[in-house]
């Protein structure tokens, strides 16, 4: 049975700041003891944030750039040049910054790539990267909504009932733009660690949620469990509504 652990630090900058580090040790022990790591990234501003800091870090290098694999949870269905690209804003933020072997950065297809606007083929192709590299990933990222999504899988949406394919395309997501590639709950609990990573207020009553044992249909990053590891990594404010104290490291 995997743990599932919850540290709060004090504000969104430290979250952010502390986690980039967190990241480069992990992905560092798991490339000493496999020779390899895959990182699967998400987006949203405390995703994008903690890879602007890992950017920013003296200890970044300590990372094999060239023997990492680095996925997506979810993306948004538009032009590759479209800013509301995680891809485009995750290149802007690091990965066009560090040496990365470009074969194994594995973006979910844009709206004017191979398959054009046929967003079904698009998901079906990432399930195909998927199948053919990964048996399992070794860090996940994973952001959430106030009302408990996390990926593009929102509460009570097709996504969140899908128990066979690990990718599909999502249509009429709440949170724009309308139409996303997004890994599934089975996917995602491929996963070794999981890292759940948010902050501020708005964010506390689903995090209180998933900790408190809601079902994943309405909370569905309740569903979001890392084979080895679930480390809910918070601040103040996103904590603000769990009963049991948490201790910031900087407590
Ligand atoms: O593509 C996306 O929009 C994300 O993957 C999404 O799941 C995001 O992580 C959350 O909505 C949190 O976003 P914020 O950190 O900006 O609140």
């Amino acid at each position: 049975m995997s743990k599932t652990e919850v540290v709060v630090y004090e504000n969104p900058d430290l979250l952010a700041a502390a986690t980039a580090a967190r990241l480069i040790t992990r992905i560092v022990d798991v490339q000493a003891a496999k020779g390899t790591a895959s990182v699967v990234l998400t987006g949203g501003g405390t995703g994008i944030a903690i890879l602007r800091e890992l950017r920013d870090s003296s200890a970044r290098d300590a990372i094999d750039w060239s023997r990492l694999d680095v996925y997506w949870g979810d993306e948004r269905f538009v032009p590759a040049d479209s800013d509301e690209r995680n891809e485009k804003q995750a290149r802007e933020a690091l990965l066009d910054h560090v040496p990365l072997d470009p074969k194994r950065v594995h973006a979910m297809a844009p709206s004017d790539g191979e398959f054009g606007d046929d967003v079904d083929a698009a998901a079906a192709a990432y399930a195909e990267v998927l199948t053919s590299d990964v048996p399992a990933f070794d860090i996940m990222l994973l952001g959430l909504g106030g009302e408990g999504h996390t990926a593009s899988i929102f509460p009570e949406s097709p996504a969140v009932f899908e128990k066979d394919r690990s990718v599909v395309a999502v249509r009429d997501c709440p949170k724009p733009p309308p139409t996303r590639i997004s890994l599934t709950l089975p996917a995602i609990r491929r996963a070794q660690d999981i890292w759940l990573v948010t902050g501020g207020d708005a964010k506390a009553d689903a995090v209180a949620q998933a900790l408190a044992g809601a079902g994943e249909v309405q909370i569905p990053v309740a569903g979001a469990r890392g084979s080895r590891r679930t480390l809910w990594l918070l601040d103040r404010g996103s904590a603000s509504k769990l009963t049991k104290v948490y201790q910031s490291p900087t407590a």
